[in-house]
């Protein structure tokens, strides 16, 4: 671990640890003595881990890096830039998004309004939708890889499980986010991450997760949410809680066909540019980032 004041590679001066997850650490930094800050991800320092392990995980920071190279024009979508070794770890660098992750929002905030969820939800449709109109599939959407900037703009990170639809790679997923078909093998795809993207519409709505981790390796069908959350659920905008529940459809068939249709359902709950302003009241910004991309958008 680094402290405050530690230099990476001759060149990144730490400022704070901001994550540690199982790829690696993930810091604040400042690019030299006066340059902008960053967050620079590096793998874990190696202990007594076996070289094709320790290969595999410095091969997932270069492979981050490539994909961040493809997926430049991605909205809403933090990628890695190429950064290189310190003593024998691999590390990128990335922008530095301000703000907080979304398991912290959710500590600090509790359950989210529904409107404000489909703020956030639609904001992620954008991103989501424009990585998989350039071909990808995230694979790995939840809240800890959902960043609020304090402009009230999304952002999603960690590209680290990205692939190609279709592709015939079956790890990563996270239990309760992933989609039931992909935990029975099928191949990632459209469907799945907008089944991920509904888990985490209810994650952040009610708490919970539809089907508490549940899903791996079941056949048949299970029915979300227990008795003991129906009435978290039925308290929700009915518009936030039929779209979720449309999202994560247990049969893949079953679910929007797009984000873009996700995204055409949760306006109808965010207020658009006809909509006067409450007075007195400063909308949070979240809606308020909405508000300005979609006066912009109309
Ligand atoms: N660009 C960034 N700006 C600000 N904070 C960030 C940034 N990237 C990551 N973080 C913080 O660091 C945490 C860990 O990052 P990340 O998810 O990339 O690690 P990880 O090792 O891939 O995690 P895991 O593999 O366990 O999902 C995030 O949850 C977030 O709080």
């Amino acid at each position: 671990m680094f402290y405050p004041g530690e230099v990476v590679d001759d060149r990144y001066v730490v400022q704070e640890l901001l994550g540690e997850g199982a790829s690696g650490e993930v810091y604040r930094v400042q690019d030299g003595e006066t340059g902008p800050d960053l967050a620079l991800k590096i793998q874990p320092p190696r202990f007594c881990e076996d070289t094709a392990w320790y290969q595999e995980s410095s091969d997932e920071i270069h492979n981050e890096v490539s994909i961040g190279e493809q997926l430049r024009t991605v909205p809403g979508l933090v990628r890695a830039l190429p950064g290189g070794y310190h003593a024998g770890r691999a590390y990128y660098v990335m922008r530095h998004v301000s703000g907080r992750d979304l398991v912290d929002f959710t500590e600090r905030e509790g359950a989210v309004s529904s409107v404000r969820t489909a703020a956030i939800v639609a904001q992620l449709c954008g991103t989501v939708g424009e990585l998989h109109s350039q071909g990808w599939v995230h694979r790995d959407i939840k809240l800890e890889n959902t960043l609020i900037a304090s402009d009230g703009q999304v952002w999603l990170i960690d590209l680290g499980s990205a692939v190609r639809p279709g592709s015939e790679i079956h790890l990563a997923a996270t239990p309760g986010y992933t989609a039931p078909e992909v935990v029975q093998g099928a191949a990632a795809s459209v469907a799945s991450d907008v089944f991920s993207l509904g888990c985490l519409l209810f994650k952040l709505a009610i708490m919970n997760l539809p089907y508490l981790n549940k899903t791996g390796k079941r056949l048949t069908p299970i029915p979300p949410f227990p008795d003991d959350l129906r009435p978290a659920l039925e308290a929700l905008d009915p518009v936030l809680r039929a779209v979720g529940l449309h999202m994560i459809a247990w049969d893949p068939a079953d679910r929007p066909q797009s984000t873009n249709v996700v995204a055409g359902e949760l306006k109808r709950l965010l207020p658009g540019p006809a909509t006067p302003p409450r007075p007195g009241r400063e909308p949070d910004p979240v809606l308020r980032y909405w508000l300005a991309e979609y006066r912009n958008d109309s």
